[in-house]
């Protein structure tokens, strides 16, 4: 089954309008997707006003200091193929991904990416987050590939938060391989390197992460799921996004 996600019309609301930041939260429509088995997607499309995500937009794209750093994927050597940055309250574990250690930067450096957690925070009661990972996607070619963002720092069921502005890019959740089949095919049918690349459900979501969007993804996500944002031939103008996590 793959379930094309519905995002709300563009006539609920509109767009443009003149609200404070974030848009007023007695009115925002919030989506959740439950992904059974623990694992939960809430998508809120018109977070921040418009007019407000463009300000973010431009002030992130213009004073970040945006990396594209060398990474290790399969025992490879490549460029990533998107900007990043790295931004981390004092006193954290360091991260490492791909073989790459990212500099963290303070978020005094960047007093707008507190206003932008503090609204985070806000909308979601209970959480906290102390990291941030930023991309910068700056056409249709950059993108990233399939992964969980199941690193040990992040603890078993790690939240993330991640809002987004510029241009629209398609955001795809997959679930993970199964390591044992439950078909009631017998397993000694096929090579044990057949089964384990079995998927038990074909499940797959599509969201469309909008300008002034925020999606969290909760619980088991990161363990039974992966996502990626794929490379689009007829995008050619920039999105950024940030992912807030809580690095224990
Ligand atoms: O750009 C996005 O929406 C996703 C980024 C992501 O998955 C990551 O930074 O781990
Ligand atoms: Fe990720």
């Amino acid at each position: 089954m793959s379930l094309k996600f519905k995002a709300v019309s563009d006539s609920d609301t509109d767009p443009k309008s003149p609200n404070s930041k974030p848009n007023n939260e007695n009115t925002i429509k919030r989506e959740i997707v439950d992904l059974r088995n623990g694992s939960e997607v809430l998508y809120i499309q018109r977070f921040f006003t418009y007019d407000q995500s463009w300000k973010w937009f431009h002030f992130l794209n213009n004073h970040i200091p945006w990396t594209r750093p060398t990474v290790r994927v399969f025992g490879r050597s490549c460029l990533q193929p998107r900007d990043t940055c790295y931004v981390a309250s004092p006193g954290l574990p360091e991260l490492i991904y791909s073989g790459y250690q990212p500099h963290a930067y303070s978020w005094d450096d960047y007093p707008p990416l507190k206003d932008i957690l503090d609204a985070v925070h806000k909308a979601l009661p209970g959480s906290y987050f102390n990291s941030l990972l930023l991309n910068r996607y700056k056409g249709g070619n950059d993108y990233v590939g399939w992964h969980s963002d199941d690193e040990k720092l992040y603890g078993l069921t790690p939240e993330i938060a991640s809002v987004s502005f510029g241009c629209d890019r398609d955001f795809f959740l997959k679930k993970k391989p199964c390591k044992t089949s439950n078909v009631s095919k017998r397993h000694d049918e096929e090579p044990a390197s057949k089964r384990l690349k079995k998927s038990c459900h074909a499940d797959q979501y599509t969201f469309k992460l909008k300008h002034g969007s925020l999606l969290v993804m909760r619980g088991n996500t990161q363990r039974d799921w992966i996502h990626s944002v794929p490379k689009r031939a007829k995008v050619d103008t920039t999105r950024i996004n940030l992912t807030f996590r809580h690095v224990l």
